[in-house]
């Protein structure tokens, strides 16, 4: 094999023809995840990982990252991303090439600014809704993932899908919801199997036939959505509605495609692949980011108490839902989403296959190596925050991170989250819907829960916190 710079990298040992193959063997996800804590403090922000033939560069300096994402052709993902194929197909999230630069210019527009104004509306809804099921729980213990990731879900349903979930769908919801979870396991746990890392080979184990039996649950979650949302739609009509200045109608983003469906611009299959996307990354991430959330507001009442003012000196004593310009008021509420999201970055890790050969500062990276980011860790170095561990909303208020790649949650560069103001809107109404109307205080002061990472970070078993109504 030829002399490759990266090999004198530190990183787990080596051996000859498996690499670090051993070291990960049947890993549980949280297993792996402290391990993968334990790799970044003993080898530092630059390591490799060897599989077999293949090299995972591990990064977590900032000026690395800098590096990694902000360069054009860093667009592919990395080959663990294709073990999501049979369920996601090749839509945004997977896609490279020129496909995905055709369907990012087709979906942009549909998170536009006047889109999500409108959009605001549907959200305020499921905040009531929200408020209204946290009122079930007054005075008592709430296990936070189920309630919010409901909530998450139908609200990306209801926008950007433009379809209503009905009550008689809360069956089908859950299984949609417990069958992303096992693919969440399914995922890690071939992860750490290189013999099912061939599809074949994967198919034929057990781990395949479950996989394949959670796809018969998400599946026709997706489809009846697209279906419900075909039965109502007529061309040129959009949830989204109102005409923007220029008098042009912009649609949400399920008729966008339907409506490329009817000009020959994109088949059925490519509309459920961005379907099934969309229905993942829009309702997972921003459920985690809010679990978490609430989990550190709890044991934080003067956080609590400084959102409750400024929703008071914005929307006055009144029940008034607030408008998008009363959201984007919110400086206070902002700082402290980004504190969660620094903290428990719904995504703590990304990766991409090197498709050519480039300098990161003094290493060549050639053309097939594959590059691991942990925004995880990259979010608590104490060089770019102090104190790292300490939840610090102020960190954030009237001030920037000290360097433009220190923060990066929803990535950065051509391949950065599509739906992030989507996000950021959706967690505001909700967060601030919530300490509105409810005090939260801990089960357990201080505790936290142990965490994994799959697709998205998660907590290992039920994040609880106790609603007082005010
Ligand atoms: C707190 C909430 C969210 C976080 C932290 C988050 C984070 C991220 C990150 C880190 C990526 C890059 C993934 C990669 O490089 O592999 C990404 C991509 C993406 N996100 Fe989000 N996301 C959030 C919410 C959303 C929402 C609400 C939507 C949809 C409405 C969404 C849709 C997508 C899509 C489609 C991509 C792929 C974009 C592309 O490759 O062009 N995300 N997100």
């Amino acid at each position: 094999e030829e002399e490759n710079p990266l090999d004198k990298l530190p990183g787990p040992p080596r051996k000859p023809i498996v690499g670090c193959v051993f070291e990960f063997l049947n890993l549980t996800p949280r297993v792996m995840f402290k391990k993968m804590r334990l790799y970044s403090k003993v080898y530092g922000g630059r390591y490799l990982v060897k599989i077999l033939r293949r090299r995972i560069l591990h990064l977590h300096n900032v000026n690395d990252v800098e590096i990694v994402l902000s360069h054009p052709r860093n667009i592919k993902k990395s080959k663990p991303y294709s073990f999501l194929e049979g369920w996601l197909g090749t839509g945004l999230l997977l896609s490279s090439g020129a496909k995905w630069h055709r369907r990012r210019k087709i979906l942009t527009p549909t998170f536009h600014f006047n889109i999500l104004k409108n959009f605001t509306n549907v959200m305020e809804e499921r905040s009531r809704g929200l408020v209204d099921k946290l009122k079930e729980y007054d005075g008592k213990e709430v296990n936070l993932m189920p309630v919010i990731s409901d909530c998450t879900l139908y609200t990306i349903c209801e926008t950007a899908m433009g379809t209503q979930l009905d009550s008689d769908s809360s069956t089908k919801t859950q299984e949609y919801k417990t069958a992303i979870l096992q693919i969440g396991g399914l995922l890690m746990g071939r992860l750490t199997r290189v013999w099912l890392h061939n599809e074949y080979i994967f198919r034929k184990f057990p781990m395949g036939k479950q996989f394949e039996k959670c796809l018969e649950k998400v599946h026709p979650f997706a489809d009846n959505v697209i279906m419900e949302r075909k039965k109502n739609w007529k061309p040129g009509q959009s949830n989204a509605g109102e005409d923007d200045v220029g008098g042009k109608k912009r649609l949400a983003m399920l008729d966008v495609l339907l409506e490329a469906e009817r000009k020959g611009e994109i088949d059925l299959e490519g509309i459920r692949e961005e379907v099934n996307t969309f229905m993942f990354e829009g309702h997972d991430t921003t459920a985690m980011a809010l679990v978490f959330g609430l989990m550190l507001l709890a044991d934080h009442p003067e956080v609590q108490e400084r959102i409750y003012e400024e929703c008071q000196t914005i929307l006055g004593d009144s029940d008034t839902s607030p408008t998008m310009s009363d959201l984007a008021e919110m400086k206070y509420l902002e700082a402290v989403i980004k504190e969660i999201l620094r903290l428990y970055p719904s995504v703590p890790f990304i990766a991409r296959e090197v498709t050519e050969d480039f300098m990161l500062g003094d290493v060549l990276v050639k053309k097939g190596t594959e590059v691991s980011i942990h925004i995880y860790d990259l979010h608590r170095l104490p060089e770019l925050y102090p104190d790292p561990e300490a939840f610090k909303p102020e960190r954030f208020l009237n001030q920037q991170p000290t360097h433009p790649y220190a923060f990066v949650p929803f990535s950065a560069g051509p391949r950065n989250c599509i739906g992030q103001r989507f996000a950021m809107l959706e967690m505001k109404c909700m967060l601030s819907g919530v300490c509105r109307k409810f005090k939260l205080s801990p089960i357990v002061p201080g505790e936290r829960p142990k965490l994994l990472a799959d697709m998205v970070l998660r907590p290992v078993g039920p994040v609880c916190v106790k609603m007082h109504q005010r």
